[in-house]
């Protein structure tokens, strides 16, 4: 089976505006220099494929897999979540298409594990029925997702899922299998292994990657190279309007490689099949290359023009243009008249002028913020994945990044299901926001993944001062600031000690990298799945400003994940070292808790146990109080505490508990109150009393340095229960 609400999860990165090969997606042009344009992967001239020609494709033991310069994309084949996929319409369409495509030998099928949680495989193995092993070609993906499963199984994880696509398809082996995306619980290494051992066990013939950066995709490369076995795949988004894996050298570096570039999402999301225009705009869910129609109109007037001239349909000449450039192009079929139209794509080419007039065009046309062609909306990157040049899709190209999408022409929260009231995702400036059906709230700016707000029972429960900066120019005061890898100012003659007080993160620029909502269900323990969100952000080395990377040369990633249920509220982190090198980090949930006042807060949990107090020359103490009252400046740094014991928020009125703080792998806890003189000093705190009105009571890692040896993973975390 795939793994249930998997469509939601694509549905959620499509509809919280993520692009294909931009990360969050704007409308906002920006050309793509000129200088940039390679045309050194071009096919060759005296190549005309038609729908019988065939290119080699490297596959397992120098066997090499046979395919058409054309795929049929088959995302919407029992996708209800993006295409509205209804069978008894839709099915008797999708075998009509199929007998024309078959009729002319264009077999070749691009399914995956994901779409439509497992049924457009289904359907597939219903248009192979009865038809000979060798006169079709399928593609499928393995959901390369961090979910328990792939986390448990790591490298066995891709032969394991490949045999549920089998068993959807009823085939024996399928001709190539791609990893969906760079966002693999385990890192390239061991996954080439997992997709070595699907080759190996002859469940497949080739592997691949899709919406992989250059340097993963060359990683993989070599990783794979070390079984003695090609990668015969790489497939990104790519179209007239969203050329960046050619301008950023990717299909060069395939080509150099001898591995087959494909591009998905050819026509758009239809918007260059002629068929849309500004009045008739392609519905919402269809979010590939979004440009708004009234922008594209000049493209598809050339498109059009060059249609006519050679008498063909306007996404023929799409389609003709990418393999024109060394492109495999992708096109979702669903029924026999695109089947039509799209397999008139071959038997013909441009002309280098009509290609130099449509690129003319497409300069014009680029969107913000890309770089080449990796990262899938429905697949973000994983950012502990990422050891290169940042030149990935999902990461846009600056490390001052920001979602600048037009406030007008921003989707509003869009629910992520279509039955059952769903929780929302929305994008408003610089933040993540996501609502709970049950009216639960949390938002998290991508400034430093910093959460500023968690409103459960209609009330706000963290206190962000009001004098904080938002903007980025410092970390937040307020919220749930993440600290690593330092805690409080550095230590001399230290790794760390170039960087700021509390390190880097809570003021660096993170990346969204996607929402799950069933995963979260079971971190949550009672909640259901359709309750719960998980939000994932990213940063990597890769996306440091120069001065923290100098200041901190190592190469690590970060997956932030924040999971609202109905009554908690989850942090966790987790660190991978992705250097060669062991690094020593310390990590904080620095959260500031809202409360009405704190003469009337006690501080629960941390009787008998050993404090550094660090308003007393960080002098070493043993707590003495089972409920601890604030009346002064407080600084402590609470140790070795059993992390499944909880630290309790209580009224003084009537000992009720207010939050309460459990911990995973975090075994120290700091309380921290400024008080009177100290928050007059600190210039982003006001009102001045606001002293009074939170608490923060922060679960750590930081008496200590975690060792993080190459290679390796550490995760910790935080679960607030609130008004219990
Ligand atoms: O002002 P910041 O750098 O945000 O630090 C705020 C506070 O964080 C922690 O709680 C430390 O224990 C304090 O010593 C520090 O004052």
């Amino acid at each position: 089976m795939a793994t249930p609400g998997t469509q939601y999860m694509m549905q959620a990165g499509l509809a919280t505006g993520m692009s294909a090969t931009a990360g969050m997606h704007s409308p906002h042009l920006r050309p793509v220099d000129p200088n940039l344009n390679d045309p050194a992967h071009v096919l060759p001239s005296d190549l005309v494929p038609n729908s019988q020609t065939r290119m080699a494709l490297h596959g397992c033991g120098g066997q090499d897999v046979l395919i058409p310069y054309l795929s049929i994309g088959a995302w919407s084949w029992g996708d209800k979540a993006t295409f509205g996929y209804k069978a008894t319409r839709d099915l008797p369409k999708i075998h009509a298409a199929w007998q024309k495509l078959k009729s002319v030998g264009l077999t070749f099928v691009d399914t995956a594990q994901a779409y439509g949680d497992g049924e457009s495989e289904r359907i597939c193995g219903t248009l192979f029925e009865g038809m000979p092993r060798d006169s079709f070609v399928v593609q499928t993906k393995w959901h390369s997702t961090s979910t328990i499963k792939n986390t448990i199984m790591q490298a066995s994880g891709p032969k394991m899922m490949l045999q549920g696509s089998l068993d959807r398809l009823g085939l024996e082996y399928v001709d190539i299998y791609l990893v969906h995306g760079p966002i693999h619980p385990g890192n390239i290494s061991t996954i080439a292994k997992g997709l070595a051992e699907c080759m190996e066990s002859g469940l497949t013939r080739a592997v691949g990657v899709a919406n992989y950066s250059t340097q993963e995709m060359i990683k993989m490369s070599d990783e794979l190279a070390k079984h003695g076995h090609p990668l015969g795949v790489s497939q990104c988004e790519y179209s007239v309007i969203r050329r960046l894996p050619g301008t950023s050298g990717m299909i060069r570096e395939c080509k150099r490689r001898s591995i087959c570039f494909q591009g998905f999402a050819s026509l758009a999301g239809g918007r260059l099949s002629g068929k849309y225009s500004r009045f008739n705009q392609p519905g919402r869910t269809m979010r590939f290359s979004s440009y708004p129609m009234h922008m594209l109109e000049p493209t598809i007037a050339v498109l059009k023009a060059i249609a006519d001239k050679h008498r063909v349909p306007v996404p023929a000449v799409a389609l003709n243009y990418s393999i024109n450039k060394g492109v495999v192009p992708l096109v979702g079929i669903r029924n026999p008249e695109q089947a039509d139209q799209d397999m008139q794509a071959l038997g013909w080419r441009l002309t280098k002028e009509e290609i130099k007039q449509i690129e003319e065009l497409e300069k014009r046309v680029q969107s913000d913020g890309e770089e080449e062609g990796g990262g899938a909306t429905a697949i973000p990157r994983h950012p502990s994945l990422k050891a290169d040049d940042r030149s990935s899709t999902i990461f846009p190209p600056s490390a001052t990044h920001r979602i600048t999408m037009d406030r007008s022409k921003k989707p509003a929260a869009i629910g992520v299901g279509a039955s059952l009231p769903q929780p929302t995702i929305s994008i408003q400036d610089n933040a993540i926001s996501a609502t709970l059906p049950s009216g639960e709230s949390v938002t998290i700016q991508l400034y430093g993944a910093t959460v500023t707000s968690w409103k459960a029972n209609g009330q706000e429960q963290l206190f962000v001062s009001q004098k904080a900066h938002l903007d980025g120019s410092k970390p937040i005061r307020g919220g749930i600031p993440l600290v690593f890898p330092v805690f409080g100012p550095p230590p001399q003659n230290h790794v760390t000690s170039p960087l700021p007080q509390h390190g880097f993160a809570r003021n660096s620029n993170w990346e969204f990298l996607g929402k799950s909502s069933s995963e979260s269900a079971e971190t949550a323990g009672q909640a259901k799945a359709d309750l719960a969100m998980k939000l994932d952000f990213g940063l990597s080395h890769t996306m440091l400003t120069e001065e923290f990377r100098k200041a901190w040369p190592l190469e690590f990633g970060l997956v932030y994940s924040v999971t609202l249920t109905k009554d908690t509220l989850e942090t966790s982190l987790q660190v991978r070292n992705e250097g060669t090198q062991n690094f020593e980090f310390q990590v904080l949930m620095h959260t500031y808790f809202n409360i009405e006042n704190i003469s009337n807060v006690r501080v629960k949990g941390l009787d008998s146990k050993t404090y550094v107090d660090k308003t007393r020359n960080a002098t070493s103490h043993t707590e003495t109080s089972a409920a601890l009252a604030i009346t002064e400046e407080t600084d402590r740094v609470y140790k070795e505490l059993d992390p499944a014991v909880p630290v309790i928020i209580s009224s003084a009125d009537d000992d009720k508990p207010i939050f309460s703080l459990t911990r995973k792998a975090l075994t120290d806890v700091v309380v921290w109150n400024p008080w009177i003189e100290k928050a007059k000093g600190m210039a982003d705190f006001g009102p001045d009393e606001a002293y009074q009105n939170m608490l923060c009571v922060e679960a750590g890692a930081v008496s200590e340095w975690q060792t993080l040896e190459a290679g390796e993973a550490w995760e910790g975390g935080q679960t607030i229960k609130s008004r219990l």
